[in-house]
């Protein structure tokens, strides 16, 4: 891999939002970085000084001699840097048009403008990371709660990786070991070579297993969990929302029909991340607006990850509200009855028989709240146990691949059962050691590295 290192450009982009700020950053990495940025900057010799080390000095157009700027210049010396790479980072005055310019002559130097991600692309291809820990870098940036950007930070440090390396080792060592009896059948080996292989699999497939149940938090951890608000009209999706994000987001007004479209709000319950999704109510009508509305709200319905079912208690039960618990039976819901500060219409019993995921509130009272967000907890993150070392599974593709490792090593087993032969187990077994290879990006093809880093910011 190292090898590749000099035939990489030297990549240039701004690494700070796009907009005015008070610094922002021009980073540059690759081989030419220092002489390129000397080429455009007066004060020290850049070559010349140590590493990390920062300068004063000004940024001049190497045509005109025109200023551009008066910037502060880092320098990184390879290979002790983010890319492993030479690496310089220019900081600019915040203003658009400033760092816009910086970026250009150091372009019309020679520098090539940096694809998305292509900053941390470069220090996953130099080794200094994996490809869960580049992963772990964007899930960062995006996290929305301490509970999500904690788990980030775990996964930055290389919890995901170690695990995954060691199960590999391991599995290595017990295929060298196996290639050894098969060279060398002295005694009856065949046996033994069986033997090892079994326990071999058995004890990765059980760590596997507990690495897996680590998979549903952590992802809604990282991704947050799609919430949909549903119910008929009037009966309060709106105000729970407003109340769940703690803020006045949607429109509340008693006319049955006001939310029309689709109004989506980040929530954090416990450092639970919810994507709110507030919907028309769900009923029969002519309106041709609100008929639109209607429809989305049952394609939310479709896509949520979660329920909640919203009914007035100051109201009898009726027709619409029987078609929706109807509706939403085989999903993860929660039923809420609201409006408890009135009389109440019916009973929780009347709605189901099973108490626990009933939950009575009122929004406007603020009441019963936190039982709602008592029940996410319990139904999302209850009983699951942490690995000793926070290795946690964060995305699909993590899962994905660590189900199909899973699998070669039921064929192993199953194999070994059938009697089937040595070098077809082997096989299996092999397989495995990909699948997890592909998770760290040892063994994973070009394609999924592109596809992966091109969903990066620009200058990461
Ligand atoms: N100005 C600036 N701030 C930044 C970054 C950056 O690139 N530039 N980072 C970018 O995301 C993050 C910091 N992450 C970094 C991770 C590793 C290395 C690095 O140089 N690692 C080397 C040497 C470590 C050491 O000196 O001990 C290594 O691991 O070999 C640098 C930054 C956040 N803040
Ligand atoms: N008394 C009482 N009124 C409530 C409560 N929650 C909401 N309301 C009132 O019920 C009416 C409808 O509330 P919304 O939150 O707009 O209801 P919605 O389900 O979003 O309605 P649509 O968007 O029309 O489907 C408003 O007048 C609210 O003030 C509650 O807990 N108690
Ligand atoms: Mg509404």
């Amino acid at each position: 891999m190292m090898s590749h290192v000099t035939e990489f450009d030297t990549i240039a982009a701004i690494s700070t939002p796009i907009g005015e700020g008070a610094i922002s950053i021009v980073r540059l990495s690759g081989e030419q970085a220092l002489t390129l940025a000397n080429r455009v900057t007066t004060g020290v010799d850049l070559t010349q000084v140590a590493s990390h080390t920062i300068h004063y000095g000004h940024v001049i157009d190497p045509q005109t001699k025109q200023v551009l700027d008066e910037v502060m210049i880092s320098v990184m010396k390879a290979p002790k840097t983010f890319t492993r790479e030479d690496v310089v980072e220019i900081n600019t005055h915040g203003g658009l048009l400033a760092t816009n310019r910086v970026l250009q002559v150091l372009i019309g130097q020679g520098a090539r403008l940096a694809e998305p991600g292509e900053f941390t692309k470069r220090a996953f291809l130099n080794g200094r990371i994996d490809l869960t820990q580049a992963e772990s870098v964007m899930d960062l940036i995006r996290a929305k709660t301490d509970r999500a950007m904690d788990q980030a930070l775990q996964q930055l440090d290389g919890s995901l990786n170690h695990l995954i390396q060691n199960l590999r080792q391991e599995i290595l060592e017990v295929l060298a070991q196996v290639e050894v009896n098969i060279d060398y059948p002295e005694y009856d080996t065949e046996e033994l070579t069986t033997k090892m292989l079994s326990e071999k699999a058995q004890q990765v497939q059980q760590r596997i297993t507990q690495l897996l149940k680590t998979a549903q938090e952590g992802q809604i951890l990282n991704q947050g969990l799609k919430t949909a608000i549903v119910g008929k009209p009037n009966v309060g999706k709106s105000s729970l929302l407003n109340v769940l994000a703690k803020q006045e987001r949607a429109i509340v007004t008693d006319v049955a029909g006001t939310t029309r479209d689709v109004i989506e709000q980040f929530a954090n319950v416990n450092g639970i991340p919810l994507q709110l999704v507030d919907t028309a109510g769900i009923h029969e009508t002519d309106d041709k607006v609100e008929k639109i509305g209607v429809d989305r709200s049952r394609q939310e319905l479709q896509r949520a990850d979660l329920v909640l079912l919203v009914l007035d208690g100051s109201r009898p039960l009726d027709e619409e509200d029987q078609v929706l618990l109807q509706k939403t039976a085989t999903q993860k819901r929660i039923i809420i009855i609201n409006k408890q500060d009135l009389a109440q219409a019916f009973k929780p019993q009347d709605v189901s028989a099973n108490a626990d995921s009933v939950i009575q509130i009122s929004a406007v009272a603020q009441a019963g709240i936190d039982q709602i967000e008592q029940q996410i907890q319990q139904m999302f993150f209850a009983g699951i146990q942490r690995q000793q070392d926070g290795a946690v599974l964060t995305n699909a593709r993590q899962v994905g691949l660590l189900q199909q490792a899973q699998q070669s090593l039921k064929d192993v087993l199953t194999g070994i059962k059938q009697g089937m032969p040595i070098d077809l187990v082997q096989i299996d077994m092999t397989n495995c050691w990909d699948q997890l290879g592909e998770i760290t990006g040892e063994s994973a093809p070009d394609e999924l590295i592109t596809q992966l880093f091109s969903q990066f910011c620009v200058g990461k």
